[in-house]
């Protein structure tokens, strides 16, 4: 039995476990089983995935993400406010602005704080990636997948592919209520053509400053938020002429709000909150 210690965070309710990698060691091949069985809700302690807070060589500190299946993405948007948060209050860092790395690459996080608590993060996502071949998705060889015909079954949609670092598939519908989260979230999540799978964003736009939006993550299906998604739904409404470059967009998700703005400069600027759930030690058989 190994016990690890553990802070369970969450983000506008898409929530991990995370694992300080400063002050402990997991086995590299240990690591997605391990995300699986603390996941789970009934005989873990219940999540969307994991979350490793690690020592860097290029930033204060690294993020790694684990879907509630194992699988390891390279970005996390909700996660990164939250390895912001746990990194200021753990005293890894001392600068209220400071880099992250993660796998999709750095990125730069702002934390705003209230009497020594991290009530919000800024992160600067850098710039979303739009060409098809580096979603990487499948088909006709035009750079840009916007509102691109999509059939499943007897059914078509509108696609369109921006990466945060992490693939998305955005699709603008008439009323959020409706959205077909559950059904057509899974079958295109493992589409052939999306050959590294992908997340799924049902999008109503309310005005060019808010939109609705309901979410089917990649490895871990419905959760409360995804801030990757958030973002890449931004850059697919200003792409589809719904919303502007250089103005602040509110996206309501189903565990509260974001603002995001895709700046002149191509950087994407997402602000949201981050918050501790609980601490605790997970015995591990
Ligand atoms: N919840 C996240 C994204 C987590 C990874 C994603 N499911 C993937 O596999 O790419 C977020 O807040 O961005």
């Amino acid at each position: 039995m190994t016990n690890m210690h553990f802070t369970k965070m969450h983000g506008l309710g898409n929530s991990y476990i995370y694992v300080d990698m400063f002050k402990q060691t997991l086995d590299e091949d240990k690591l997605a089983p391990i995300a699986v069985e603390v996941a789970d809700k009934n005989k873990g302690i219940g999540s969307d995935g994991m979350i490793l807070v690690c020592p860097s060589d290029v930033a204060p500190v690294k993020m790694r993400v684990f879907n509630n299946d194992g699988s390891e993405a390279k970005n996390c948007g909700n996660g990164l406010r939250c390895v912001a948060k746990f990194a200021y209050e753990h005293g890894y860092v001392k600068e209220e602005t400071f880099q992250i790395e993660t796998l999709g690459g750095l990125v730069e996080a702002t934390v705003h704080v209230t009497e020594g608590k991290v009530k919000t993060v800024t992160v600067d996502m850098g710039k979303p990636i739009l060409s098809r071949q580096l979603i990487p998705m499948l088909g006709e060889d035009q750079n840009e997948v916007v509102a691109e015909a999509f059939s499943i079954e007897d059914e078509t949609f509108h696609v369109t592919a921006v990466s945060m670092g992490n693939p998305h598939a955005v699709m603008f519908v008439e009323d959020i209520n409706h959205a077909t989260v559950e059904t057509v979230g899974p079958k295109m999540e493992k589409d052939e053509r999306f050959p590294e799978w992908v997340n799924v964003e049902f999008v109503e736009v309310v005005s060019d400053k808010e939109l609705h939006f309901r979410v089917w993550e990649r490895g871990s299906g419905i959760t409360q938020a995804c801030g990757t998604g958030a973002c890449a739904a931004v850059v697919a409404a200003i792409l589809n002429g719904h919303a502007e470059k250089g103005k602040e967009v509110t996206v309501h998700l189903l565990g509260g709000d974001l603002g995001i703005t895709w700046l002149e400069n191509g950087h994407v600027l997402m602000t949201g909150a981050a918050e501790v759930i609980c601490e605790g030690v997970f015995e591990r058989k």
